[in-house]
């Protein structure tokens, strides 16, 4: 299934007729430079086209009242200065004879984009439009916002579709307080924003823009903000917040549709966020919510002012949604100080909601919300960030790698007498093994692991990983008789000098692994239950599960508060995902652990499994394939001694590594 694209250049025939310094970035060349990137990069070619169309006074009234609908319609027919009066009633917003048109397109669009995805006639997709909408409340105009297009789509999808819980993120720079207020107060809309913040010093300056706006009554836990309260947040920050806040309690949510506030004034450049996130962390933000919800996600433009990063953020998203390779993103360094406490404070503030938040850490002890005056301190680091620095002219960044399909997409290496699951393409083709490899290879192994045909497994192996680290292929299946002495092979003989380091997940345990490199070259995060004894070193890393890799939700905890971090943290070339006999994995776990790990090394993923364990095969087949993940059902709660030694193992890791922090 494909990515709607929903464009109308009619959404561009509106602005600011006035002088408002406050308004006058909002102008109709966002949407242009944003489209005109698609089709020069060629990817509008590849999405499905869908139409806009005006959302009817009905579907509005789901979310405004009667009588500010009524205002907006008379602003067509008003003259400039009966705009002008009418505009004054609201906040940093501007009225247009045409605004009304396109507020109504902005809306209608969002539905089209919501029937797309509920009718199964794409997968995901995103809608180009303005004006924004996060901003609007039930009667009211606000920053730049007319008619509030996520909250009315959120709406119109449980009305129409009997859809039962929507996750709704908001990665735009400011908090969309419309969207707060439409569903504080309702469990089944889980709404959650990150947004500049500075103790209350930004706009819209609000007190229930902090980490303890968590909901109201039956809500109480549906409503996630994370305050930046400094600017220049980087992309190690935002993954954090999505590693250690956002993806637990979305997974342990289960929506089944997620729409994204998509907006890219919190990219770098931008003159309203002033942070220093790249576009490609737009790439991962998308990929990362793609396997909730079977892959219903519909991304809506909001915010992003910046003509230069939004064009790059809105392709690099376009481009994640259509299923391409991810980028590497290089030297994440961890969270700053200030974005650790914004998480911290976030995370206990909901441990009460979230059984997967339950171990979270208490508030830290400065207390950083709006209460707390801005201390001395806090007055000097912003002066350390000097004047110049935070200005954004003068930011520069790299243009965003390109993302390559490599001609093959997922490769298998099987025995002669095992079908080749659907969509993957066979390798046969193997070079001869330099014999000197041969004979390491047999004297390593005195089993019959690697008797004759034994032989041909490991030279198609070798040969299937050189073919994906040249980008040949994109991921691989490997079907060996022994996984254990299989991944021994791979880790000892990597000799290429293409990949500088190797991220072996081991699900499951036989026995201990005895190579472990102390060099950095092989980083190992093995999932079991057995407890091992103390870690071996930086770079091996025993994940124990009470109740073994059958109990999803300690497996998807470790996945998402250990494995991702890790992941990105030491940025590797190849991904090595083995799967031992009888680790007990459930199906759809194993293909959400596929699924998310394809966010590394450029989606180079090679799983290798045990003859015996071909059953699933076919599931992998499809999570390598790119096809959504099916939802974590009925997660249940997990096992305290399992999250509290999750917690635990991250607090003795974060020295050595950054992105596991989660207290300051
Ligand atoms: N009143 C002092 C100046 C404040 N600037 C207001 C900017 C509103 C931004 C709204 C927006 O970007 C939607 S995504
Ligand atoms: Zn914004």
């Amino acid at each position: 299934m494909g990515t709607a694209l929903l464009y109308d250049e009619e959404m561009t025939k509106y602005k600011l007729l006035w002088v408002d310094p406050a308004c006058k970035i909002e102008v109709p060349e966002r949407l242009i430079v944003s489209y005109e990137a698609l089709v020069r990069s060629g990817l509008s070619d590849r999405c499905i086209s869908i139409p806009a169309r005006e959302a009817s006074d009905s579907e509005i009234l789901l979310v405004h009242s009667e009588l500010y609908l009524e205002a907006v319609k008379k602003t067509p027919y008003m003259t400039l200065e009966d705009l002008k009066e009418f505009t004054l009633q609201f906040g940093d917003v501007y009225f247009h004879p045409n605004i009304y048109h396109c507020a109504k397109l902005a809306s209608g669009s969002a539905l089209q984009l919501v029937d797309s995805v509920m009718t199964g006639k794409v997968r995901n997709g995103i809608a180009l439009v303005r004006p924004p909408g996060h901003h609007s409340m039930h009667g009211a105009a606000n920053g730049f916002c007319v008619f509030n297009n996520v909250a009315i789509a959120a709406r119109y999808a449980k009305q129409k579709y009997g859809v039962k819980r929507v996750l709704i993120v908001d990665w735009d720079i400011h908090h969309g307080q419309g969207v707060q207020y439409c569903f504080e107060d309702d469990p089944s809309v889980l709404y959650f924003s990150w947004h500049r913040y500075e103790h209350q010093n930004f706009w819209p300056n609000l007190r229930e823009s902090d980490y303890d706006s968590v909901g109201k009554e039956s809500g109480a836990g549906f409503n996630i903000n994370v305050p930046w309260n400094n600017v220049g947040m980087e992309n190690s920050d935002y993954l954090s917040v999505f590693c250690h806040v956002l993806l637990p309690v979305a997974y342990e949510f289960c929506p089944d549709l997620v729409l994204v506030c998509a907006g890219f004034d919190s990219a770098i450049g931008d003159p309203e966020g002033e942070m220093c996130a790249t576009p490609d962390i737009f790439a991962h933000l998308t990929h990362l919510l793609m396997n909730l919800a079977g892959g219903k996600l519909c991304a809506v433009l909001e915010g992003g002012y910046n003509l230069t990063s939004l064009a790059q953020s809105v392709c690099q998203t376009v481009q994640t949604l259509l299923g391409d390779p991810l980028p590497q993103l290089a030297n994440l360094r961890g969270p700053c100080k200030s974005a650790i406490e914004s998480l911290q404070c976030a995370r206990s503030a909901h441990r009460r909601y979230w059984s997967f938040l339950k171990h979270a850490a208490d508030p830290p002890m400065t207390d950083i919300s709006t209460k707390h005056v801005k201390s001395a301190m806090e007055e000097e680091e912003k002066t350390e960030m000097a004047e110049e620095e935070r200005c954004t002219e003068g930011k520069v960044w790299p243009e965003p790698p390109e993302r390559l399909c490599p001609p093959v997409c997922s490769a298998s290496v099987l025995p002669d007498d095992v079908a080749c699951p659907d969509g993957l393409k066979r390798l046969s083709s193997s070079k001869d093994l330099e014999p000197l490899l041969v004979s390491k290879l047999k004297n390593r192994f005195r089993t019959a692991a690697v008797d004759g045909d034994g032989v041909t497994t490991f030279s198609r192996l070798y040969t299937l990983i050189e073919k994906l680290v040249v980008n040949e292929i994109r991921n691989g299946l490997v079907l060996v008789p022994d996984v254990a002495a299989a991944m021994m092979c791979v880790v000892q003989d990597l000799t290429s000098d293409l990949v500088k380091r190797v991220l072996v997940v081991c699900v499951g345990k036989e026995k201990e692994l005895d190579y472990i490199t102390t060099d950095g070259k092989v980083l190992v995060v093995q999932i079991s239950s057995e407890d091992s004894e103390e870690q071996r070193s930086k770079y091996y890393i025993p994940v124990c599960l009470k109740k073994g890799c059958s109990d999803t939700s300690g497996f998807i905890q470790a996945v998402l508060g250990l494995l991702l971090p890790l992941g990105y943290e030491y940025n590797p070339d190849l991904v090595l995902l083995v799967r031992m006999p009888g680790s007990g994995v459930v199906d759809s776990m194993w293909q959400q652990l596929i699924g998310l790990l394809q966010g590394f090394a450029k989606g180079h993923t090679l799983v290798l499994m045990q003859v015996n364990e071909k059953a699933c095969m076919g599931s992998t087949a499809s999570a390598l394939l790119g096809h959504p993940a099916p939802p974590l059902q009925d997660l249940q709660t997990p096992f305290p001694e399992d999250g509290d030694a999750l917690e635990r193992l991250r607090e003795r890791l974060q020295a050595d590594w950054k992105m596991l922090q989660t207290t300051s």
